[in-house]
């Protein structure tokens, strides 16, 4: 069958198509370049139309992860979706989910794991890069363990997915005040996110 086996022409392709159908042009390049990496992912050019951000949020997430800084992630699925090889600082990836600890926090806190989780950053929290792909919840108790004077992370990428709280986790994201890459509305994901951090993780395409 004839189709494309070069894995490096079809990333190469790939990128050329979504720069060619996406239009990019309202964005500053730093975050163009992670754009194109998001849409990649999955497949729309029209999600830059959903995509905002604060203007320092490449550059605070770059910093960070030039500095040795860990990412937290509320999904397995996003923590497996970052390169190693692309990282600048053989940064940790964690993921606290499968904590044995999680169920019994998350019955007493009265919220869900993936939120009950985020309780096990500890001092990790300060100056990290958070990735949130997948639950609501997760980035809603961030956002309330910050409130509460918790360090602050260095950027959040915050692109949960879904129909519950979703939208809503987003937008105060947006307001907290935080660096911040969003995806407005119901859509986002483990894969979107990952690739997001994928981008800033590394100035190669
Ligand atoms: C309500 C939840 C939603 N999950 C969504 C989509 C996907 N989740 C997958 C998987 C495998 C996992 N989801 C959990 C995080 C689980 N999902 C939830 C929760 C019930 C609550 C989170 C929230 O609302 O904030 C959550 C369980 C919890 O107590 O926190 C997961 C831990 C469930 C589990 O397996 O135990 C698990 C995460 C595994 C990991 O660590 O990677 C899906 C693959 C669905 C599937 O299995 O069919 C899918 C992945 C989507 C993605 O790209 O990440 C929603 C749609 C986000 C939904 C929240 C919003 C909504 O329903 O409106």
């Amino acid at each position: 069958m004839e189709y494309v086996r070069d894995g490096a022409e079809i990333y190469r392709r790939s990128f050329a198509t979504i720069r060619a159908e996406a239009d990019l042009s309202g964005l500053p390049e730093d975050v163009s370049r992670v754009v194109v990496r998001m849409i990649h992912a999955c497949g729309m050019v029209d999600l830059v139309e959903d995509v905002r951000f604060s203007p320092g949020v490449v550059t605070a997430a770059r910093k960070a992860l030039l500095g040795g800084a860990p990412i937290l992630c509320d999904a397995e699925m996003v923590a497996s979706g970052v390169t190693r090889a692309r990282l600048p600082a053989a940064n940790e990836v964690i993921c606290t989910l499968r904590d044995a600890a999680v169920p019994a926090l998350a019955a007493e806190i009265g919220n869900t794991r993936s939120a009950a989780a985020l309780d096990l950053w500890g001092d990790r929290l300060g100056g990290s890069v958070v990735a949130i792909g997948n639950a609501p919840t997760a980035l809603f108790r961030l956002l309330e363990m910050v409130a509460a004077g918790a360090p602050r992370p260095a950027a959040v990428i915050g692109v949960p997915v879904g129909f519950i709280g979703a939208a809503e986790s987003k937008e105060a994201l947006a307001e907290s005040g935080l660096e911040y890459l969003i995806v407005r509305g119901r859509r986002g994901g483990s894969a979107i996110t990952a690739a997001a951090v994928n981008a800033l993780a590394s100035e190669a395409e």
